[in-house]
């Protein structure tokens, strides 16, 4: 029977051969995400985030395990699929138009009608006036709107977001959180995030899940409750059960770091 959910993993398990050891980041993992949902990674360094999301991107084989993307299993790179990482990634020799539209491009879909949709999504993002400049030209923060500009023009069902904010000042974090949330709220996108911020996670996430051990596994999942989900990052920040939140999502992330 076709599966209901946008991610379906079941009893997934990835071994990391080099030439001196072996390394099994995760082990025996089970998890799923409903459309429309934004689910957060966090947990201590190491713990096999990233390899989560690139067993689930298709870009690594697991040994063990099924995986399930909106019912389909992943045999390889899915189109449905954009991932965005810490590295904006951006071509030198491309303007900012030029950047937004490459995997538009690289899938074949540069049409007239998919190049204007990517200009409004510039333009939401407060940054039409700097179409036609390079990226040396950009601050790091104009240079990460443009890469989520580029990571949501190709229209994906899914986003993979890897720590893709960790690197910026606090204002402009909060400033990409609010464009993100609100751009997956109105196209109703599935998401998922890996960061180290657990004040992030909260502030745009609607269920947290801890990855620990060796090899990683979920160890604790907080769900946001629906009034915070409610708000904007910036807001969600300052609602009352904000700080009892991060306090049990600090308390758990750093039991589990003791416990590796
Ligand atoms: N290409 C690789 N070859 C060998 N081992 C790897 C490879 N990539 C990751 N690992 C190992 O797998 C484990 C999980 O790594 P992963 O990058 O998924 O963790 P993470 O939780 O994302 O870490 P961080 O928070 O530091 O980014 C680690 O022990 C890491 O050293």
């Amino acid at each position: 029977m076709a599966s209901d959910y946008a991610v379906q993993i079941e009893y997934l398990t990835h071994t990391y051969f080099t030439k001196t050891e072996e390394v099994t980041a995760i082990r025996s993992l089970s998890l799923t995400v409903q459309p429309g949902e934004f689910v957060v990674l966090v947990g201590p360094s190491g713990c096999g985030k990233s390899t989560i999301l690139s067993l689930i991107a298709g870009l690594i084989t697991p040994a063990s395990g099924r995986i399930q993307l909106f019912g389909d299993p992943v045999n390889g790179p899915s189109p449905r699929i954009a991932y965005m990482l810490q590295k904006d990634g951006l071509l030198a020799w491309r303007t900012v138009a030029q950047n937004m539209i490459l995997g538009l491009e690289l899938r074949r879909q540069a049409t007239a009608a998919a190049i204007a949709d990517t200009h409004r999504l510039l333009d939401e993002m407060g940054l039409s006036h700097v179409a036609h400049h390079y990226p040396h030209q950009l601050s790091g923060g104009m240079r990460q709107r443009v890469a989520l500009v580029r990571t949501l023009a190709v229209r994906p069902d899914l986003l993979l977001l890897d720590e893709p904010f960790s690197a910026l000042d606090i204002q402009n974090k909060i400033h990409l959180e609010h464009l993100l949330t609100n751009v997956l709220k109105e196209q109703q996108k599935t998401a998922i995030l890996v960061t180290h911020d657990l004040e992030e996670a909260i502030a745009i996430g609607d269920r947290v899940l801890v990855i620990g051990g060796r090899p990683g596994q979920i160890k604790y999942t907080l769900p946001i409750p629906a009034d915070i989900r409610a708000l904007p990052p910036l807001e969600a920040r300052a609602h009352p059960s904000f700080r009892s939140l991060f306090s049990e999502l600090w308390r758990e992330v750093n039991r589990i770091e003791k416990l590796a």
